[in-house]
């Protein structure tokens, strides 16, 4: 077998494969997601968009299994979720790094130790948590910022250390739930390119996002939900969604849609 036949033979893993997926709330009839199929390989950048209550953080809270599904099969990294025991749980999510909009620091602890404590409940060692918080704060760039307290920095900043805390123990997938939607344009851009830097690096990243701008501009896969279906699903696209957000949709305009289609 020659060097090119191994290299076309090579199979990149698949991190999250998604087995039609329905997500019904007690409460709400409409399901959050409907019979999504989809697959996600190492190493992708994906953008999931669509108008509000699409189900965007619906499928990363599957992901992360804070939610169960009322049916379907989930597999993430690898292991198939439903059959996974709630003790394993917390193992399980060690690795998946998670972001929000809100930052979701601590805001009594500094730098340092906001990042500092998602290793000590892990149970790391006092000398492995002192080499790799400085390293992660010097790829996020903020160096010379540790002592400072949340407040004591901007958004960007913030969002930083957000980041730095969710990929300090090297997770193989991080999720993004709209990391950018508290920040002007340039900050944002500076947040993107950290996240461009950290999926070089291998880590597969899932954002949600309404930033028509950013997902236009960085041209990578492109999963537009609507109203919990999949409704596109592009390897280089851009933002271009024409969803209606779903409140703004009646009962009577959804019935006159059934009756055109
Ligand atoms: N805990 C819940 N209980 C009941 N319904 C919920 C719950 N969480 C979400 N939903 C509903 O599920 C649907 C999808 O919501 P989801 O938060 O996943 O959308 P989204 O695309 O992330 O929206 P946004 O862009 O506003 O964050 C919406 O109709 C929402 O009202």
């Amino acid at each position: 077998m020659t060097g090119s036949t191994v290299m076309a033979l090579r199979v990149i893993p698949v991190m999250i494969r998604f087995d039609e997926v329905t997500k019904v709330y007690s409460g709400n009839p409409r399901p959050a997601l409907n019979a999504v199929t989809l697959e996600i390989l190492k190493g992708e950048f994906v953008f999931l968009v669509g108008a509000s209550g699409s189900g965007k953080s619906s499928f990363l809270r599957l992901v992360l299994k804070e939610e169960k599904p009322s049916a379907g099969q989930i597999h993430v990294l690898g292991q198939r979720l439903g059959t996974l025991s709630s003790r394993k749980v917390p193992y399980f999510r060690r690795n998946i790094g998670v972001v929000f909009q809100d930052f979701r620091l601590l805001p009594q602890k500094n730098v340092f130790d906001n990042v500092a404590f998602s290793l000590q409940v892990i149970g790391k060692s006092k000398g492995f948590i002192q080499e790799a918080v400085p390293d992660v704060l010097k790829m996020v760039g903020l160096v010379g910022k540790q002592q400072r307290l949340p407040h004591e920095l901007s958004g960007g900043e913030q969002q930083r250390v957000a980041i730095a805390r969710a990929i300090v123990n090297k997770p193989a997938v991080l999720l993004a739930d709209e990391p950018t939607g508290n920040l002007d344009p340039s900050t944002s851009a500076g947040i993107m390119t950290l996240l461009e830097r950290i999926n070089a690096g291998g880590t597969t990243v899932i954002m949600a996002t309404h930033d028509a701008g950013i997902v236009d501009q960085m041209q990578r896969r492109v999963i537009e939900l609507s109203a919990g279906n999949i409704l596109r699903d592009e390897r280089r696209g851009g933002y271009q969604t024409q969803a209606v957000p779903i409140q703004a949709i009646g009962v009577e305009d959804l019935s006159l849609r059934g009756a055109d289609e």
